[in-house]
């Protein structure tokens, strides 16, 4: 787990961190400043290229700069957001996906002949109906949903009792989705990989384990992206298995190089799944 991970865990050391008196431990903990000059990188660059990029970043600094109603650095931490919640989360987890079937020849072949079936001039709705590749979408995001960590909430006034227990206002509670995913109770052999038990009509999913699914979170806070970002999973797919069936798994591409490591987003330990093109 690195420096990003713990603190995810543990606020607490985020405000240990910088008194401890070794820059290399400083620096594990100060990943928020290190996007931020990122961020703040983007912001730029997006100012001088105003006129020629069209998205929803350039349409957000064009308006802050309009009407001055967001400062510089405001404009850069919806930077960050957008960096890391928008693009990031929806990568790793295609990685993933990618990788999951690419090791699993049946379901492969599986998948590219239900979107063989699909018309050159295929809509978002088709996708919708497809049940391999949906049900291929949702077993990654259960067992590699980019954000599986903890998402903290706050206590409101007159405290709560969650399980029997009461917790005062103003606690901070927190769940995350990397056990609550794994609980064989919920998903039977919960450490495999088996879009099949996503099937509908398939007894192996109950309404108690559909609601505990939550790559996105939950409650008032869930994903803003949540619509945005099931739409480009559907059409990556899609068109990687269309166009992409002279492709295997490279053999560096292994289950130890894609182990999961923590960063509040989840990368592979190898920061890659590399594939060959097959002449
Ligand atoms: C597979 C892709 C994605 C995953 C797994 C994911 C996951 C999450 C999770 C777990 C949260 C925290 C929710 C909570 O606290 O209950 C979150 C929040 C958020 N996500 Fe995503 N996300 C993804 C894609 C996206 C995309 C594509 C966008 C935007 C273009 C986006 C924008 C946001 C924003 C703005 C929030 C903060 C919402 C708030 O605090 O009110 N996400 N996401």
């Amino acid at each position: 787990m690195n420096g990003a991970g713990i603190a995810a865990e543990i606020p607490l050391v985020r405000y240990i961190a910088p008194l401890v008196p070794y820059k290399t431990f400083r620096d594990m903990f100060n990943t928020r400043e290190y996007l931020m000059q990122y961020s703040r990188r983007a912001v730029t660059n997006s100012r001088k290229n105003s006129e020629s990029a069209h998205n929803i970043f350039s349409g957000l600094v064009h308006e802050s700069a309009r009407d001055q109603s967001l400062s510089d650095e405001e404009v850069a931490i919806e930077a960050g957001n957008l960096i890391m919640a928008g693009s990031d989360t929806t990568a790793v987890t295609l990685t993933y996906l990618i990788w999951a079937v690419m090791c699993r020849p049946t379901l492969h072949a599986q998948l590219e002949n239900e979107l063989a079936s699909l018309s050159n001039n295929y809509q978002e709705t088709d996708l919708e109906l497809l049940p391999s590749l949906n049900a291929t979408i949702t077993e990654t995001l259960r067992l590699y949903g980019a954000a599986p960590g903890s998402l903290p909430r706050s206590v409101p006034e007159g405290g709560v009792k969650l399980s029997g227990y009461y917790i005062p206002a103003g606690i901070t509670v927190s769940t995350q989705s990397y056990s609550i995913h794994r609980n064989e109770t919920l998903f039977p052999e919960p450490e495999n990989f088996n879009p099949s038990r996503w099937i509908p009509g398939n007894e192996r999913v109950s309404d108690e384990a559909k609601a505990a699914l939550s790559p996105f979170g939950a409650g008032s806070r869930i994903c803003l992206g949540i619509h945005l970002s099931w739409m480009e999973l559907r059409l990556a797919t899609a068109e990687f298995f269309r166009r992409c069936g002279n492709v295997r798994l490279a053999p560096g591409s292994t289950e130890e190089s894609m182990w999961p490591e923590h960063y509040f987003l989840i990368v592979p330990s190898g920061h890659k799944c590399e594939v060959v093109v097959d002449s």
